[in-house]
């Protein structure tokens, strides 16, 4: 009996040290091994010595299916963050992103990296394999498969997996949110065959709402609704509705609609994607860069009047002939079955893009759409509940003016003088001027600081006059946006409406 017992202790005591030696054992038939034996071969021996082993492991891929998987970018970053002081870390990679001023350290291809969490060790491991070629893939994929390993007891799994895995969401968002460096992603032609649709860089707008030149009211309440959004995870949930939101922004040039948006992305602290529609052939490839946006993020479609001509729903092909009739795809589904063509881009398929059932593959997403001629954009656009909330972006106002003053020249532009706020207040209110153009004037004046406002105000004096000329757009903006809410709703009435499918 006991020399039973022995022998049991020695065979577990073998494949615990077998186990110990996995990494050795597989480097080795790597190189041992004949090509065609290997995978196999090291596919059975890891399964093997996993029977066995006391830990169990845990694959997070960063891809999962077509989407970006959230829980290996929040392992990196999570990872990323204790590295550089981890002892158990001997290999490192470091990242600097073009422009960038910040270092990330990452773990290096198959290298590993110890963890505790409520006094339990856990080990990650960073797996890079060459993806085998997919000549007939649909979509192209990075040459590079990449993972994380999690390797925990089997005895401690229960005890904290979940909550283990939640701490790093939690930790991964933290670190997102506090990281100033946020990302700015574009897409252009043919990126897609490279295999990264999106190409980011560093996105350092110092654009926020305390600098944002607008109605302290309105600017209140857009950041009103963003923080409820960014808590409303509850919320959603229950009433059924997708975590995302849409704002449509509008008003002249120079009012401040880029600079709101920067702005949104530094107060959620979340990163940009910066839709070029223009760039966009099709619908399916519209649906293939949403797709590959990941949560917590802003999509921006500036100008949409310009970017494409997409009052074009109601000329979208018809449906062909039942004997070639296919089953809609989830997009067309979505959208009623109206746009039957993905190889062309349609206000169809964009309105699936933020509306329709794929519009949901992420969560925690804002859409925001910019426009100079809110009655140029189609009534399907301003439909309600298709954009969340209108922004009007207009002249600049005397509280607006006070920001830029307080920008500008500090505690100096706050301290006028009654007779001096009050003249600035009537001209300012007749001037019809962009927070752009009283910003190139402080530029330009405010080396001279004691004349600075004097000069401003004989500037804006002399708009309110209409002595000098500029801003084709003014006549069509007033200050209080009153007449753009007009000229929303003549776009939501116009008889194109009810022409609509
Ligand atoms: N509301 C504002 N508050 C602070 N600065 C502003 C504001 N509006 C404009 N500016 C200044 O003018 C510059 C241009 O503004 P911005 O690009 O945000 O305008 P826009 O409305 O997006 O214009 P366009 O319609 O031409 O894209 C900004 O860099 C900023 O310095
Ligand atoms: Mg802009």
């Amino acid at each position: 009996m006991a020399e039973r017992k022995e022998s049991w202790t020695s065979l577990a005591s073998l494949l615990g040290t077998l186990a110990f030696c996995q990494t050795f054992l597989q480097t080795f038939l790597q190189v041992v091994l004949p090509p065609e034996l290997r995978h196999a071969s090291l596919k059975f021996l890891t399964r093997a010595l996993r029977c066995f082993s006391s830990y169990c492991y845990f694959d997070v891929a960063e891809m999962d299916g077509v989407n970006t998987n959230e829980l290996y970018n929040a392992v990196h970053l999570y990872l990323s963050s204790f590295a550089s002081t981890s002892a158990s870390a001997s290999r490192l990679s470091l990242t600097r992103a073009r422009n960038s001023s910040v270092t990330t350290f990452g773990l290096s291809s198959n290298d590993s990296i110890a963890d505790v969490f409520n006094g339990v060790a856990v080990q990650w491991e960073h797996a890079v394999t060459q993806r085998q070629s997919q000549p007939s893939s649909w979509r192209s994929v990075p040459d590079e498969k990449r993972g994380f390993t999690l390797r925990i007891k089997k005895r401690d799994k229960d005890l904290i997996l979940n909550s283990y895995l939640d701490h790093i969401m939690d930790k991964a968002n933290d670190i997102r949110r506090n990281n100033q460096e946020r990302l700015i992603y574009t897409n252009s032609r043919g990126s897609e065959s490279r295999g990264r649709p999106w190409e980011a860089v560093p996105f350092k707008h110092p654009s926020t709402f305390d600098t944002l030149a607008m109605d302290p009211e309105k600017k209140r309440d857009i950041m009103e609704d963003l923080r409820d959004f960014a808590a409303g995870q509850a919320f959603y949930q229950r009433t059924g509705r997708a975590w995302k939101r849409g704002y449509l922004l509008y008003g002249p040039p120079g009012t401040g609609k880029s600079s709101m948006i920067a702005a949104m992305a530094n107060f959620l602290g979340y990163d940009i994607y910066d839709l070029e529609l223009t760039e966009v052939p099709s619908n399916t490839e519209l649906r293939k860069l949403l797709m590959k946006t990941s949560s917590k993020s802003i999509i921006v479609i500036e100008d949409i009047d310009c970017s494409v001509n997409l009052s074009n729903r109601s000329k979208a092909p018809k449906a062909p002939p039942p004997q070639s009739y296919s089953a809609p795809d989830a997009s067309n589904a979505a959208s009623g079955g109206k746009d039957w063509n993905n190889n062309t881009m349609t206000l169809s398929g964009l309105l699936n893009f933020t509306d329709g059932l794929w519009s949901c593959c992420g969560s925690e997403r804002i859409f925001v759409f910019t426009t100079n001629h809110i009655d140029k954009l189609d009534p399907a656009l301003l439909r309600s509940g298709r954009m969340d909330m209108h922004i009007c972006m207009s002249y600049c106002s005397y509280p607006a003016l006070e920001i830029l003053l307080h920008n500008y020249l500090g505690s100096e532009g706050e301290d006028l003088s009654e007779a001096a706020a009050s003249e600035l207040r009537e001209a300012v209110e007749k001037a019809k001027m962009t927070p752009a153009d009283i910003s190139e004037v402080l530029i330009k004046k405010r080396r001279n600081r004691e004349k600075v406002v004097s000069e401003l105000l004989e500037v804006i004096k002399a708009r309110a006059e209409g002595k000098e000329e500029y801003g084709g757009l003014r006549e069509k903006c007033e200050s209080n946006g009153v007449e753009e809410e007009e000229q929303e709703k003549r776009a939501l009435e116009s008889p194109q409406r009810s022409q609509r499918p």
